[in-house]
């Protein structure tokens, strides 16, 4: 479970500072796929970062598993998966490499390590290039490796930031797909997109961030019931003050 309650955060600038989270409020819950979507700028990242732990909010409180992350940061992060387009992975190791790495970093035992990784490596279509230096692969296998990162310590908990960045059709897929499987898991995830399509097929409830609040949150029937839009891209202009004419 994850709970935002009326969250503000602000970045100091030179002469004021930029307000970027104005009063976020919304629940994700175990089995669920809570879908955030904004245009760029609109403040999915440092929402998640406020999640992660790794931004610390100006006001409001951040709950994962009904633990407060202001208290309970280490606790959090040991439950958390975060794919962060941030990650940017170089140099010589392989993918199996650094998923050792991050297994070893969270403690985990190399046979419970290796059995994931191979697990990984089946779900996410991985065998041909994981021994391959990351140098070498393309930005799509790079994304997957990173993927696999995020979930090597199987979190319950999981944050996707743009997962489909940089994927061909394929490869989208595959990540979709594995995201659906962590869903029917029982886990609680929260997918950042700008992709109306994505929202509309995997988000269970679409939270529409517009200027650092949701403009509006619910199911997409429930949306464009309410709003009499047909479609959520109608939905997403009407609400952003877009609407074309
Ligand atoms: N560390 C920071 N310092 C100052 N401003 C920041 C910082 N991080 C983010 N911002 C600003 O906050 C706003 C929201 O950024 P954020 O990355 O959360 O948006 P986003 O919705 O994830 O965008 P995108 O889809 O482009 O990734 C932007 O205007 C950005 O410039």
């Amino acid at each position: 479970m994850i709970r935002l309650d009326n969250v503000y955060k602000s970045f100091p600038q030179r002469k004021n500072s930029k307000k970027v989270l104005k009063g976020l409020s919304f629940q994700a819950d175990p089995g669920e796929v809570f879908c955030l979507l904004g245009a760029n700028g609109s403040g999915k990242t440092t929402t998640l970062q406020t999640i992660a732990t790794l931004l610390k909010p100006d006001s409001g409180q951040v709950y994962v598993n009904e633990m407060n992350v202001a208290e309970k940061g280490r606790e959090v992060r040991s439950v958390l998966g975060f794919l962060t387009g941030e990650m940017r992975l170089a140099g010589s190791l392989t993918g199996r490499e650094w998923l050792n790495f991050f297994g070893k970093l969270n403690k985990m035992k190399p046979d419970s390590l290796k059995a994931k990784i191979s697990l990984l490596a089946d779900h996410l279509e991985m065998e041909d290039f994981l021994d391959k230096p990351v140098d070498k692969l393309s930005t799509g296998m790079k994304q997957k490796i990173s993927i696999a990162i995020s979930q090597i310590h199987d979190p319950l908990v999981i944050l996707f930031d743009e997962p489909t960045s940089g994927l061909d059709i394929m490869a989208s897929r595959i990540v979709l797909d594995y995201i659906k499987q962590c869903r029917s898991e029982g886990k609680t995830i929260i997918l950042c997109t700008h992709i109306m399509s994505e929202a509309e097929k995997l988000g269970d409830r679409i939270g529409i961030l517009i200027d650092g609040k949701l403009a509006a949150q619910g199911t997409l029937d429930e949306l464009l019931a309410e709003s009499g839009e047909s479609s959520l891209e109608d939905l997403f202009f009407k609400l952003s003050g877009r609407e074309e004419q």
